[in-house]
């Protein structure tokens, strides 16, 4: 396929989002903009609460901007739709339907046929290494296995964009670290576009063409940091000065926001004082 026949841009213009709370209009995002062309595989990362969730949410259609706009392919984001398929940390499955019920849902929803459902089904639970588990209830899986039918159930409509949100976090590093490859495979065979929100920063820079680092809340896009790496990438590419570069980019602009997170209880001269001199004296005995 040519790369004009992949699918899926995203453009976040002049993006404002503002919760209502008892204490009156609370500024989540502030002037984001942001761009995923067709195909690629794009990152946000930030410290805690810096609106990377409000941001994808309000791309899924969950969530009204108080100001700018949102568009896929042009058009403007009204509300979800089929188009953008969501991955979230919590599984969310139908515990009472099988896996293969959970993964046709959407499809049945749109009125496609008995048949159609199946081999569809089938074919993204291949791709996802799950064939021998459709007839299972999600119950007897692992989390990892779960994951998947997650992923494969927001495929199964054919999306032009794939929308996760830390879907990895509950993960130990083993699974996660499969997962990342099975994301990846996937991605690259449906020439979808992915938004994928993460703490990690190996995991970012390991999936993606492009990271957007946030800023404290409210968040904005505080840099825009491209992966030069080549693919397919594997485990041992972590080892690369190229990798450790950038890890050490992202770490630092991180921790600087992180930092300010914290409402300025800390900062560089204070995590210094945590090694303060004591002139010999044990801890306890000063305070
Ligand atoms: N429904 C809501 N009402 C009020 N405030 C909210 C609501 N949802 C989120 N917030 C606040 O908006 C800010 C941004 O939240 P959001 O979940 O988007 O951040 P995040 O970067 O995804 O956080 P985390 O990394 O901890 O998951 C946070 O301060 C959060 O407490």
């Amino acid at each position: 396929m040519s790369a004009s026949a992949k699918k899926g841009l995203i453009e976040v213009s002049d993006f404002c989002l503002s919760y209502e709370t008892l204490d009156g209009a609370m500024s989540a995002v502030e002037d984001a903009d942001l761009l995923v062309r067709p195909g690629e595989f794009v990152s946000i990362i930030g410290p805690s609460g810096c609106g990377k969730s409000t941001l994808l949410n309000a791309v899924a259609g969950f969530l009204k901007p108080t100001r700018g706009t949102v568009t896929v392919d042009g058009e403007a984001v009204k509300g979800p739709g089929a188009d953008r398929g969501m991955v979230f940390q919590q599984y969310s499955l139908f515990p009472w339907k099988t896996v293969r019920e959970n993964v046709e849902f959407g499809l049945k929803m749109r009125g496609v046929s008995a048949d159609e459902r199946k081999r569809s089904a089938r074919t993204l639970l291949g791709l996802a290494g799950l064939s021998q588990f459709e007839d299972q209830y999600p119950d007897r899986l692992s989390g990892g296995m779960k994951q998947r039918v997650g992923i494969v159930r927001a495929l199964a409509t054919g999306p032009r964009v794939l929308l996760l949100d830390e879907p990895f976090g509950a993960l130990d590093a083993q699974t996660r670290q499969i997962m990342q490859q099975i994301l990846t495979n996937l991605w690259e065979r449906l020439e979808i576009s992915v938004l994928f929100v993460t703490h990690d920063i190996d995991e970012a820079i390991f999936l993606s063409d492009r990271i957007y680092v946030m800023t404290a809340r409210p968040g904005s896009i505080k840099a825009e940091v491209t992966v030069p790496l080549p693919r397919p990438r594997d485990s041992t590419l972590q080892l690369s000065p190229e990798f450790l570069g950038l890890r050490a980019e992202l770490g630092a602009l991180i921790r600087e926001e992180s930092l300010k997170a914290m409402g300025g209880e800390l900062n560089a001269d204070a995590l210094k004082g945590l090694a303060i001199n004591l002139n010999g004296a044990n801890l306890s005995d000063v305070i």
